[in-house]
């Protein structure tokens, strides 16, 4: 039997109140993550990845709102018995989410400078999250910290944890921030395109580096990108978003080899391809969806070739259609190979 998730999202909606209306920037989203899990979640740009993961963190501010769902969260921290419990993170009051995130969860941000504090030193940032979420004293907290700066790759960590960030390159602020989420041995990191800022060469090594340290730490992992080629590296599973849904999840392999939904399916037709010569990407036609006051409809339809009647009537809800695999359309492909050959005519 799989052992109990540690985390349960279950049909979450975060909708942001507009002078002009209701931004709906995430709807019915779900997922469970068990321990060594590596969700990748992956959809172009404006499509809910980021609020989903600042709700699950309980970061989402006015006039931002958890307008419906359960985020479970597995843990003792707050057991009368000591045993773990789900505790439902939607309903934490915000003083106690200080206490889940940074020491259960731990986050990485796109660029390190919205984690680091330009006017402490690395170590004293390090130090004080390390005596704020564990029992240990200052100098305990000092060598965990030059450890952690030796096992993310920084050189002459004790002399370097007395640095400030200005004083290290893009590469190695992102590995000391990779560091601080990892100080309280977080159950969950969340890494929020954390390569992207970076240049071409130091972002590899920043996969290369989150890839090992998630083994090593043996925590599970929430990782979004907008980049394919970077969730098949580091993913086990995968959730595709659209226009605030989810589109399809399942398992890594499964989604690169059997697409079922048809927004995922042109989603890899734009991944050039090494055999093929192309001059370039091939975009998704039409336009991308709104998420103001959005009809109650699968966000693909204008754009989707495979639209049926049912489609301009109901949203279609994300279904399991095979084990482990999760499918939010009224027509999904079920024989791939028949389209590519359809297409290919
Ligand atoms: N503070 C906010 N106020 C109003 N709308 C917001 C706010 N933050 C996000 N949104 C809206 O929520 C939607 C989802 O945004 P989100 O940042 O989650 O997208 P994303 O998929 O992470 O995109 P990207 O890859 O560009 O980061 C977008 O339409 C965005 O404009």
């Amino acid at each position: 039997m799989q052992e109990r998730p540690i985390l349960s999202v279950k049909n979450l909606s975060t909708h942001f109140n507009m002078a002009e209306g209701v931004v709906k920037a995430v709807q019915d989203v779900s997922f469970d993550l068990h321990r060594d899990d590596v969700l990748g979640i992956v959809g172009e740009t404006g499509s809910g990845k980021s609020v989903t993961v600042k709700s699950v963190a309980g970061m989402t501010d006015s006039p931002g709102f958890i307008a419906g769902g359960e985020i479970l969260f597995f843990t003792d921290e707050f057991s009368k018995t000591g045993e773990k419990e789900y505790i439902d993170l939607v309903k934490l009051p915000k003083e106690s989410f200080s206490k889940v995130r940074g020491k259960h969860i731990g986050m990485i941000f796109q660029d390190p400078m919205t984690s680091l504090d330009p006017m402490y030193t690395i170590g004293n940032q390090m130090i004080e999250t390390i005596v704020h979420h564990k029992k240990v004293t200052e100098e305990e907290a000092r060598e965990r910290s030059i450890r952690l700066l030796e096992q993310v790759g920084i050189p002459k960590p004790s002399e370097r944890i007395n640095d400030y960030p200005f004083q290290l390159s893009g590469g190695q602020r992102q590995r000391v921030v990779i560091a601080i989420a990892l100080s309280c041995d977080p159950e969950i990191l969340v890494a929020d395109e954390p390569s992207t800022a970076l240049d071409v060469t130091v972002q590899a090594q920043i996969l290369e580096l989150m890839k090992d340290l998630q083994e090593q730490f043996n925590s599970s992992m929430i990782f979004i990108t907008h980049d394919l080629a970077v969730i098949a590296e580091i993913a086990t599973k995968i959730s595709v978003m659209y226009g605030s849904y989810q589109m399809e999840m399942a398992d890594s392999m499964e989604i690169f080899e059997n697409p079922m939904n048809p927004y995922t399916f042109a989603l890899l037709e734009c991944i050039p391809r090494l055999d093929i010569k192309q001059d370039q990407l091939l975009p998704i036609p039409g336009q991308p969806p709104i998420m103001l006051n959005p009809p109650n409809l699968c966000p693909f339809l204008p754009r989707c070739s495979r639209a049926t009647d049912r489609c301009y009537k109901e949203l279609p809800r994300l279904e399991q259609l095979k084990d482990n695999h999760f499918v939010r359309c009224w027509n999904p492909i079920t024989n791939r190979v028949l389209l590519v050959k359809e297409a290919q005519e």
